[in-house]
């Protein structure tokens, strides 16, 4: 897998390397998480997810082959290392804490087992209630939890024992809009930032946008894809990347903010559009728009404020009623435009034609990536 850019040291064993094939799910992987790195594990349903997890979890044996945590061989042909004693957290969609303890007790439950003196085991779990934004729950009982709180604390409880690595399957999926969108900055915070090795499974393009570092795309029980998110997913091989991102990705730097936000790449290309609220000036930055809201131009359009980009076009495909036309910017960024047949005809569009894509900064949303 390519390593981290930056973070991961070329000397330090994977966090977690599932080499392993389970035949009678037909599935066979070879997955990697650098240490420091977030790796978001993509694909549809019965590609290979939650098996690849189950292998790293030790919830299931592989026929053949091995996996390692923190370098540390957990399953091969000789050895078996139970759960419990695998230095891995998982994380599942529902938080399933202990009813009966507050949110102290959950948190600080893993490290006391594991002979931590009481008074540093509550210590540790304050702090890391603290680090998920949820210090002042800790006296509360699940019950007393809402869906996205209950979560917060299964997080701070999943990091607790200081696991090699955290195993994070649709974690946001059981949350509305609103919890799932503050979580997910918690996530990016104490798994990205942090610098804490995870492989997060998803089928939100937020999520991967937010909290991963790279990406491994699955299919039929394969890896098909894999590589820097951003590099994967605004220049998807995959037809499941593909029909993820499902808008254009631009990736660059953020410039200005609120109204005047204007993201830069390395290129000279400037898209204006509208910031998430966790953007910050001066750092990474992926515009995205869907391609209905790119409007196809042989010449200028006049005195309009969008957003203007030269593209030469490379193919046209029917979708539905709509002609998706493809094609990239001088500096390579791949787009798409959905417009109509009658329009395709009237500017005799083929590829190899110039042309220049237009969007509204209404319709760019500006995302940390
Ligand atoms: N308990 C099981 N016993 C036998 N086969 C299974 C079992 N669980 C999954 N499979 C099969 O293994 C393959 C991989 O399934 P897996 O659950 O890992 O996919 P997934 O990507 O997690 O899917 P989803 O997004 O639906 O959760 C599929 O062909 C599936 O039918």
């Amino acid at each position: 897998m390519t390593p981290s850019p930056g973070r991961a040291r070329a000397d330090a064993a994977p966090a977690l390397a599932v080499r392993a094939a389970v035949p009678e799910r037909d599935v066979d992987l070879d997955v990697e998480v650098p240490p420091g790195e977030v790796v978001a594990v993509l694909g549809a349903n019965g590609a290979g997810k939650s098996t690849l997890l189950a292998l790293a979890a030790g919830i299931i044996r592989p026929g053949s082959g091995t996996v390692h945590v923190g370098g540390r061989a957990v399953a091969d042909g000789a050895r078996w290392v139970p759960p419990h004693a695998r230095r891995v957290a998982l994380l599942a969609q529902e938080p399933l804490l202990f009813p009966h303890l507050d949110a102290l007790g959950n948190v600080a439950f893993g490290p006391r087992a594991a002979g931590t003196p009481r008074r540093e085991a509550s210590r540790r779990a304050l702090e890391l209630l603290e680090q998920v934004g949820a210090g002042h729950l800790a006296g509360r009982r699940p019950a007393e939890l809402s869906g996205g709180q209950a979560q917060r604390v299964a997080l701070a409880r999943a990091l607790a024992p200081g696991p090699d690595v955290v195993l994070l399957d649709e974690p946001l999926s059981a949350l509305d809009v609103g919890a799932a969108a503050e979580l997910r900055q918690v996530l990016r915070h104490v798994l990205r930032e942090a610098g804490r090795a995870a492989a997060l499974v998803t089928h939100d393009l937020l999520d991967v946008l937010a909290v991963a570092d790279s990406v491994v795309v699955l299919e039929a029980g394969r890896v098909v894809e894999r590589g820097p998110a951003l590099e994967v997913l605004s220049r998807p091989r995959s037809a499941f990347a593909a029909r993820l991102a499902g808008v254009n990705l631009v990736a660059g730097t953020l410039a200005g903010a609120g109204g005047e936000a204007v993201v830069r790449t390395g290129d000279g290309l400037e898209l204006h559009g509208l910031p998430d609220p966790a953007c910050e000036p001066g750092t990474a930055v992926a515009a995205t728009f869907s391609p209905r809201a790119v409007s196809v131009h042989r010449a200028p359009p006049g005195g309009s404020p969008r957003n203007t980009v030269p593209v030469t076009l490379d193919a046209l495909e029917l979708q539905g009623e709509l002609v998706r036309v493809r094609g990239a910017t001088p500096g390579g960024h791949r787009l798409a435009a959905d417009i109509t047949p009658g329009s395709v005809a009237a500017l005799d569009l083929a590829p190899g034609a110039r042309v220049l894509f237009t969007v509204k900064a209404a319709e760019v949303s500006i995302y940390p990536a």
